[in-house]
């Protein structure tokens, strides 16, 4: 705290009817009782607003259509529906341009996988990861690792409830229970029954050493009871053993009641429990199960504990898992191929459950650095997305404006300007959404009634600026000398700037901040990556019999990228800036 901050009375103490010293800030102002506020925000909330729902403009919004991309969604589904049967699913490599929808497929497509395989109740898992956040191998078991705890965590809980269901109507049933059923039941379901968890009764846990054939263990779809609609998916195929209580009847021991003894089922009858005492004891070790599953904590294991916790967690259940890895480019990049060379052979390792790859990349080189066994078995499907044209753009633009703007709230040439304008990028669906709501806020700030080409015009600059600052103000600090020099020959007037200019101004700014020095060769290299950024324009020019020469130009706004520059703390030391400028004709 400053002498400032002890000096300051605390707020309470002000006196706002004037009567202290403190009431001058707020001279002027009219707090009277009869109005708690003084319009501040009533003028801009008066405007209609031009948005309905701006959400669904924004990235983080997940749409329920994804126009044009029909194609990979059918393709990745045709894979993945191997999951629904119990099979492994092939691994997808899925690649393509930013902003073509490869995130925003693959998580249609695994919700639609999760929420078939409930309907069916065949046990399936998807996990996404964002290897851009999540980029070493430690910490992508140690997320997977918890996320299949939490997982089987409840997955246990919802066993132990039905089985405390099935301890209940044994109760009930009130017979001779350790003498095997009796018959004598009023209750002829089951708690397993329609209970939606069919195979959590007959886990590998199992103490009594008995196998049922449900569909958990098999792989095969079955019903549960209420949603047999059939398939609907053309695909999965409904057991067809004819029995969806998921406890096979050939597990039921002891004395089987003659049809002509009793025509109501025992509750355990058809159960793999001989005794209410074999329940009660499945119940103790589910508990313990439970209790003996440990977090992985984010940092301080060694790896390799990490990877058998994750292993053990993903096996201690029947179930396909799908471990979807988006921008898995980063995480190759960033550590190597070793998390995916270990996630690659699990499957010859897995007692119970099944693991598939999907890798979601910006880029196909990178698999130039993988292992040929990783890359042969990660690309073993490889789903391109292509970069969408501007008519595509206008097709999802204009599903998503019907509910993101007030009606009339878009002239007519909006939505095409902004398709076009995206499509001259890269064929990019964020960049052209974000041009929409760019446009949209920007004519809201400005009170107009419609948003009109020029906010897409305005919008689309403003993009471009928010680009270039967040690139120039991550540069290395390398890169920010070499383009500090180069804005400074330009407001100096040089015109086609040469490396050596450059090398010049930059060897003496970082003399003045205390860097280290480069070579010249290093600096050209730094420029050529400046030049693939956008940020100069440096082409080689022939200067006859003196050579080739690089000449240099800047090709963002030079007083705002300048700002960035020396926003950074160790640029702001130089102060007097123009004396390096004279060095560009020194060696
Ligand atoms: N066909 C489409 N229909 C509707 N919206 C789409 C479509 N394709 C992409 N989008 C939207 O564009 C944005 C970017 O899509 P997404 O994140 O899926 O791209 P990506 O290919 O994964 O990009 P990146 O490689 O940069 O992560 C998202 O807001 C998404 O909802």
């Amino acid at each position: 705290m400053s002498d400032d901050d002890l000096n300051t009375p605390p707020t309470d103490d002000l006196d706002i009817d004037g009567t202290s010293g403190f009431s001058t800030d707020l001279e002027g102002t009219d707090l009277g009782e009869e109005s708690s506020n003084q319009g501040l925000f009533d003028d801009l909330l008066s405007g209609e607003p031009i948005f309905e729902n701006k959400e669904v403009l924004r990235p983080s919004y997940t749409p329920h259509e994804l126009p044009h991309r029909n194609d990979q969604i059918n393709k990745m589904a045709t894979i993945l529906v191997a999951a629904l049967r119990g099979e492994t699913p092939s691994n997808i490599l899925i690649y393509g341009k930013t902003g073509t929808g490869k995130t925003a497929s693959a998580k249609f497509v695994s919700k639609e996988l999760e929420s078939t395989s409930q309907k069916y109740s065949v046990p399936c898992d998807v996990e996404y990861i964002n290897c851009e956040v999540t980029d070493t191998q430690y910490r992508v078991l140690a997320q997977l690792a918890n996320k299949f705890i939490e997982k089987n965590k409840a997955r246990i809980d919802d066993k132990i409830d039905s089985l405390e269901t099935l301890l209940e109507q044994v109760d009930a049933a009130g017979a001779d229970v350790d003498a095997g059923p009796a018959g004598s039941n009023t209750d002829s379901t089951t708690p397993a029954e329609g209970s939606g968890s069919v195979s959590s009764v007959s886990s590998r846990n199992q103490t009594d050493g008995k196998t049922d054939d449900s569909a958990a263990d098999t792989g095969r779809p079955v019903e549960t009871a209420g949603s047999a609609e059939g398939d609907d998916t053309g695909n999965a195929t409904p057991s067809d053993s004819g029995s969806t209580d998921g406890l096979s009847t050939d597990e039921a021991t002891g004395d089987q009641p003659s049809p002509d003894e009793s025509t109501v089922a025992h509750p355990l009858e058809s159960t793999p429990f001989d005794s209410r005492a074999d329940v009660v004891e499945r119940i103790e070790q589910l508990a313990a199960d439970k209790e003996s599953f440990e977090d992985v904590p984010m940092t301080g294991w060694p790896t390799d504990r990490v990877y058998s916790v994750f292993f053990d967690a993903v096996d201690y259940d029947e179930r396909v898992v799908v471990i979807m890895l988006d921008e898995i480019d980063k995480l190759v990049e960033k550590s190597g191929d070793d998390t995916l060379y270990n996630l690659s052979r699990m499957n010859s390792e897995l007692e119970n459950s099944r693991v598939s790859i999907i890798g979601i990349s910006n880029d196909l080189k990178f698999t130039d650095f993988l292992d040929p066994r990783v890359k042969s078995s990660l690309g073993e499907e490889e789903i391109v997305f292509p970069p969408y044209d501007a008519n595509q753009l206008r097709d999802i633009l204009e599903h998503r404006s019907d509910v993101a703007f007030k009606g009339g709230a878009l002239s007519e040439d909006v939505i095409p300007l902004c398709a076009a304008f995206a499509a001259q990028e890269h064929g990019d669906a964020r960049r052209a959404l974000d041009l929409l709501r760019t446009a949209g806020e920007l004519a809201e700030r400005s009170q107009a009634e419609t948003i009109d080409e020029d906010h897409v015009r305005q919008a689309q600059d403003k993009i471009e600026l928010d680009r270039v600052v967040e690139v120039v103000r991550t540069l290395p600090t390398q890169s920010k000398l070499v383009l500090f020099a180069i804005i400074l020959l330009e407001k100096n007037g040089v015109h086609s700037i040469n490396t050596g200019e450059v090398y010049n101004i930059y060897k003496r700014l970082c003399e003045e901040i205390d860097a280290d020095v480069l070579t010249q060769r290093r600096v050209t290299d730094l420029i050529s990556e400046l030049d693939m950024l956008g940020i100069v324009n440096a082409v080689v020019v022939s200067k006859g019999r003196y050579g080739r020469t690089k000449e240099i130009s800047l090709s963002v706004p030079i007083d705002e990228t300048e700002a960035v520059l020396l926003s950074d703390s160790r640029l702001s030391d130089i102060d007097d800036v123009q004396p390096f400028v004279q060095a560009r004709f020194e060696n």
